[in-house]
Parts: C-alpha cells; sequence; structure tokens
C-alpha cells in the first residue's frame, strides 16, 4: 500500500542560507537539494525561505531618505525573483520542481484566504513541486521588522498540517544559558514545558539575524499548538535534515 509522505515545513533563515557571509551560498542550497532528493521517497517538503534582501544587497545599494524598512521592503523586491532563480536552477539539477507563494501574517487571519493557501499549496505538493515561501514584504513588514520568518513558518506548518517543522539556525538548536556563559555550549535536547525556557534566552542574535532565539521558541509555540513537533538544527551543517532524523547531530526537540 503507498504509505503517506511525512510533511516537513523547512524554514531557512538568511543567515543559514548565506552560511554568514554577505553572499547566498549556492552550496547551502545544493545541500538543501540533496537531502530532500534524499527523502523524497518518504517526505515532502515546503520551505519558508528568507534571503530576498541578502540576495539584493549582493549587486545594489539604494538611494533613500525614506524609513529603513520602505528600503528593505524595496530591497526585498529586488531581491526576491532572483532569490528564487537560484533555487529553481540548482533544484532542477537534483531533479526537484520549485513554486514561489508570498504570504504574510494577515493572511492567516482570514478564512478565505486560509483556504486559498491550503488548496493552492496541496496541489502544488501533490504534483510534486516544492512550494517556497516567503514573506510578501511589499504588502507586509512583520517579519523584516521584528521576526525572523519564524512565525510565517510556524502559520504555514500550523495551516498545512506539517508533521514536523524545521527551523534551520546558526546553533546546534538552544543552549543552555549557563552553558553559553561558561563558552561550552551545551543543547537542550528536549522541550517538553515552555516556562523551562524562558530563562535560557540570551540576548544575541547573528549577523543577518532579526528575531534571535526568542522569536523561534515564539514560532514553536504557535506549532504546539496546532500540534506540530518543531526541530531548531543547524542549518550551516551539511546534511542538517538528514543527521538530526539520524540523531546524529545535537538539536533541540520542542514537542
Ligand atoms: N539559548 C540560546 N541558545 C542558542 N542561541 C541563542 C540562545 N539565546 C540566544 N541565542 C542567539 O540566537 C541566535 C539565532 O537567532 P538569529 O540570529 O535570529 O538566527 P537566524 O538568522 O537563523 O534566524 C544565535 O546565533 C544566538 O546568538
Ligand atoms: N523576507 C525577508 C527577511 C525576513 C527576515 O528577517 O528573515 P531572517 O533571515 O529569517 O532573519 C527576506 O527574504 O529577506
Amino acid at each position: 500500500m503507498h504509505k503517506k509522505k511525512k510533511r516537513i515545513l523547512l524554514k531557512m533563515g538568511s543567515n543559514t542560507l548565506t552560511k554568514e557571509t554577505n553572499n547566498i551560498s549556492r552550496g547551502k542550497i545544493e545541500d538543501i537539494a540533496n537531502q530532500i532528493a534524499q527523502l523524497q521517497d518518504t517526505c515532502e517538503f515546503i520551505i519558508v525561505s528568507s534571503g530576498a534582501i541578502a540576495v539584493a544587497k549582493q549587486f545594489v545599494k539604494l538611494e533613500s531618505k525614506q524609513e529603513d524598512v520602505f528600503v528593505k521592503q524595496a530591497l526585498a523586491s529586488i531581491g526576491q525573483p532572483h532569490l528564487i532563480r537560484i533555487y529553481q536552477e540548482i533544484f532542477r539539477e537534483y531533479g526537484l520542481l520549485t513554486s514561489q507563494c508570498l504570504l504574510s501574517y494577515s493572511d492567516f487571519e482570514k478564512e478565505e484566504s486560509k483556504v486559498n493557501i491550503t488548496n493552492t499549496i496541496n496541489v502544488l505538493v501533490n504534483n510534486n513541486y516544492i512550494p517556497i515561501i516567503n514573506e510578501n514584504d511589499t504588502v507586509a513588514t512583520d517579519e523584516i521588522k521584528f521576526g525572523d520568518n519564524d512565525k510565517l513558518g510556524a502559520l504555514t506548518a500550523s495551516l498545512l498540517n506539517a508533521d514536523l517543522f524545521v527551523i534551520a539556525t546558526n546553533t546546534n538548536g538552544i543552549y543552555t544559558k549557563a552553558s553559553i556563559e561558561s563558552g561550552t555550549p551545551k543543547t537542550i535536547k528536549e522541550v517538553t514545558n515552555f516556562s523551562e525556557l524562558t530563562d535560557e534566552v540570551v540576548n544575541s542574535k547573528s549577523s543577518h539575524g532579526s528575531g534571535g532565539m526568542q522569536s523561534k521558541i515564539e514560532a514553536a509555540k504557535v506549532a504546539k499548538e496546532a500540534e506540530v513537533e518543531t526541530w531548531i538544527v543547524n542549518g550551516l551543517e551539511d546534511n542538517f535534515i538528514v543527521n538530526a532524523m539520524e540523531n546524529e547531530v545535537p538539536f533541540t526537540k520542542i514537542k
């Protein structure tokens, strides 16, 4: 009998996509494609990817006396088609098909939009297309102001009944605060109760990151309410999804 595939929502931040440089890493996108190709018989993927602003910054500097956020929105508009082109080129080499969906938080508050998102994405996935989702930064500024696309990932994972929400970041999951302070970071392997985490988050984030670990914890809460399990994994490492599945690397599971 045909077994139902495990639906995985993968969130890639700018930081992991650039491997902490100022350029999008084609190698990282190849790593993602390679993993999806390895897992395609048992898993189906939906990707929430940032990186539009980072790509645009590689080749354009916008002149504007306007607020920073307007400039970011314009950069996102310039970078998004390039970001998707890079995904499309690389994924095609692995025999994988891609599509683009631009969403915003407010779309998740309207019943009609929710039904439309679900229907579109289900048709895409059922036809072996991998939807690549980003915030529609022309109309919404939630994520470029506060978030990390983490919440967008959580809302999408919840709406689309994902079996697993994987947040790729630049640490081996959530570390204990004491271990960060002593300089030997130690991963919290499993979280069942969010109150355990309130004291662990420290006030730092990576070079391109915007929300820090707190926004990932908030996202995991949203996912948990919809009974979706979240994994926070180190997306800088090669084969990070497969290795987490095989328990070969430290990461944080939030059930
Ligand atoms: N307890 C913690 N464990 C791990 N990282 C933490 C913790 N508290 C804060 N952080 C910070 O959160 C960062 C990850 O968030 P962020 O920079 O927004 O990443 P991304 O760009 O992947 O979304 C880490 O690099 C680290 O500086
Ligand atoms: N939507 C925007 C970025 C949103 C954002 O800050 O995301 P992240 O890289 O996850 O911190 C983009 O694609 O550049």
